[in-house]
């Protein structure tokens, strides 16, 4: 593996007053990243989760270099971000959904010349990347439209066109598809999934849309209250949040709860169809059988956990540990 993005031990810890009093200010600490570490390889579209307030941003703003390290080791393609930041800025590209980094009241075109000389990227790789761009994103019409007169969709497809003029071998993406409709959100997932697979573009992508990390991350980190608590494959989510599948069975007629082998339990019966909760990483076969022979069957069907409720879950159970 050519570890791209590299974090050892790395802490950000801010320092706020608060006024308690009229005249009175007390000073604490947010320790906003505590001891993050982990590699994303050259070419990985990793996702990073977590609930509000987490760290994803500090984290993000760490890596492109807006914020120094307290503690600990940070280098992005062996450079220190906060330390070689303009060095780093050529390499790699950011979005923010919620702000823009184009100029509000001029045509989209005409950013994208300030940028073409900002970052003195040469005439060929800019018309090319222009054209590429215009082409994936659907830009043609919006090039000579004013910034502010573009929708949250079109606004955004300008944005991350925005920062891929300059061929960046990194991208970071703040929740890149916050607000939009589900045919721009499509639109941007697909535009995303060709940038990695063609250009070997490694992606960090923060969101709150699971989905976009169902569709274009095959690993995914989740950080909570500054620490990383989960690196991996999103199938093994469903493990770590250890999540339940629901065995829904249709009966004959209406019955008393289904008497299943513990853990497995009835969590709902409505008529003659029941619902059983059982672990999600037990087979449901076993269960199938002995309520097959037992009861009159008349139809089943297995769900899957959802896996913004194993997030859920896991959030929750780690605020009862935190709490307890
Ligand atoms: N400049 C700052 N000064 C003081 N505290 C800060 C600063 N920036 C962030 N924090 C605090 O650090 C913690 C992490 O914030 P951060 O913005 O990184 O979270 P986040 O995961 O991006 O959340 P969200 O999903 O809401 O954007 C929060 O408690 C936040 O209040």
């Amino acid at each position: 593996m050519d570890p791209f993005i590299e974090l050892d031990g790395v802490e950000k810890v801010f320092d706020v007053r608060r006024k308690t009093g009229f005249l009175k200010r007390e000073r604490h600490r947010v320790r906003a990243v505590d001891s993050i570490s982990f590699t994303v390889a050259r070419g990985e579209m990793v996702g990073y989760i977590g609930p509000n307030g987490a760290g994803k941003s500090t984290t993000i703003k760490m890596l492109t270099g807006i914020l120094t390290p307290s503690g600990g080791r940070l280098r992005v393609a062996g450079i220190d971000p906060s330390r070689e930041r303009t060095r780093l800025a050529h390499r790699m590209g950011v979005v923010f959904g919620q702000r823009t980094t184009l100029w509000w009241d001029l045509p989209l075109i005409d950013s994208y010349k300030l940028m073409h000389r900002m970052y003195r990227i040469p005439d060929a790789r800019y018309r090319e990347n222009l054209d590429r761009m215009v082409e994936l994103l659907d830009l043609g019409e919006l090039l000579a439209v004013p910034v502010r007169q573009l929708s949250l969709g079109q606004r955004m497809r300008g944005d991350i066109a925005a920062a891929l003029l300059h061929d960046p071998e990194v991208l970071y993406l703040d929740e890149p598809t916050i607000g939009l409709d589900v045919i721009s959100k499509t639109k941007v997932r697909d535009f995303l999934r060709q940038l990695n697979a063609e250009r070997a573009t490694t992606v960090l992508l923060t969101t709150h849309d699971l989905q976009d990390i169902e569709q274009l991350c095959s690993r995914v980190m989740v950080i909570d209250h500054g620490r990383l608590v989960y690196d991996g494959a999103l199938a093994g989510l469903h493990e770590a949040g250890e999540s339940e599948r629901t065995l829904v069975v249709d009966l004959e007629r209406e019955l008393p709860p289904i008497e299943a082998p513990p853990p497995a339990r009835v969590v709902r019966v409505e008529g003659p169809r029941q619902w059983l909760a059982f672990p999600a990483s037990a087979s449901a076969a076993g269960l199938v059988a002995r309520i097959a022979a037992e009861y009159p069957l008349v139809d089943l069907s297995v769900r899957e956990p959802d896996i913004e409720a194993v997030i859920a879950k896991m959030y929750a159970e780690r605020a009862d540990r935190a709490v307890s």
